[in-house]
């Protein structure tokens, strides 16, 4: 293995993000190495959603820049995210509720197609032609997800569990090169976090997808990412290895410290 270090798909730069007098981001600036899985932490309130949404073109930033993948993503609008490669899922599942699983992975898929609305209502062959791919994409994606069998279910009527697979399904059908996770592990149950945390790692390798992770459940984190970024009130305080931010100071502070700040 080479011991170049990997070229960044993301790279955060000085990001501010300012609610009126809230400092939500304070210069924030990191990188994402390609094909990795970088988890973002920080106790509640230290900025991680907020990133997101600004990396979903959800927010707009006062000051800074983003760039994926060499290109700025600063003026990007929001509908163009997963035509440039970058998907999400949510910490309140944002799926169809009512449409089946197999409709809502199609809506994932034909987020990036290329095919436009009037060749898709005039079926010309070229449009035929996207759509079988599409079908056999999201056909393949339900298998590697264990979810063909719920193919013509509606998405509201399967348990929770299930319905995490299909929002999983839902954005990686739109193929990214990088995936966003908003706090997945969020309502699991002990076998379906692990479930999660074999997801996560086979989506980097076998699918060669980068993934930013935030979470608040410690363990997968640690067990999952190749890199960790820490933010405490919308400062970055750390970054490295699981190894080295289980033993980083200012983290372990961050983390068990608000006692001392009353005590100081
Ligand atoms: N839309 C908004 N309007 C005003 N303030 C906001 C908004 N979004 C976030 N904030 C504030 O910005 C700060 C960072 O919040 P953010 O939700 O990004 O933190 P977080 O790390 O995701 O927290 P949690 O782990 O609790 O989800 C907080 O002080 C929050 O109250």
């Amino acid at each position: 293995m080479s011991n170049q270090p990997a070229s960044a798909l993301l790279s955060v730069r000085d990001i501010t993000v300012r609610f009126g007098g809230i400092v939500a981001l304070d210069c924030v600036s990191f990188d994402v190495p390609r094909n990795k899985v970088c988890g973002l932490i920080g106790p509640n309130g230290a900025g991680k959603t907020t990133l997101f949404n600004c990396l979903s073109r959800l927010y707009s930033y006062q000051s800074g820049d983003l760039q994926f993948d060499g290109q700025s993503i600063t003026n990007t609008p929001v509908h163009e995210m997963p035509r440039i490669g970058v998907g999400r899922t949510f910490q309140n599942l944002a799926m169809f509720k009512t449409m089946t699983v197999r409709q809502n992975v199609m809506v994932g898929a034909h987020s990036c197609s290329n095919k436009g609305f009037i060749g898709n209502m005039l079926k010309t062959p070229s449009s035929r032609l996207e759509e079988k791919r599409l079908t056999d994409d999201a056909n393949a994606l339900m298998d590697y997800l264990k979810l063909s069998e719920y193919a013509d279910n509606i998405v509201g009527d399967l348990p929770f569990g299930i319905q995490k697979r299909v929002e999983f399904a839902r954005a990686l059908a739109a193929k990214p090169k990088m995936l966003l996770l908003d706090e997945p592990a969020a309502g699991l149950n002990h076998t379906e976090m692990n479930d999660l945390g074999t997801f996560i790692r086979s989506v980097r390798d076998d699918m060669g997808i980068t993934v930013l992770l935030v979470e608040h459940h410690m363990n997968l984190v640690m067990a999952v990412s190749d890199w960790i970024v820490v933010l405490n009130f919308g400062k970055k305080i750390a970054e490295g290895t699981p190894e080295e931010i289980q033993q980083h100071p200012e983290v372990i502070r961050a983390y068990l410290g608000d006692g001392d700040r009353e005590a100081a």
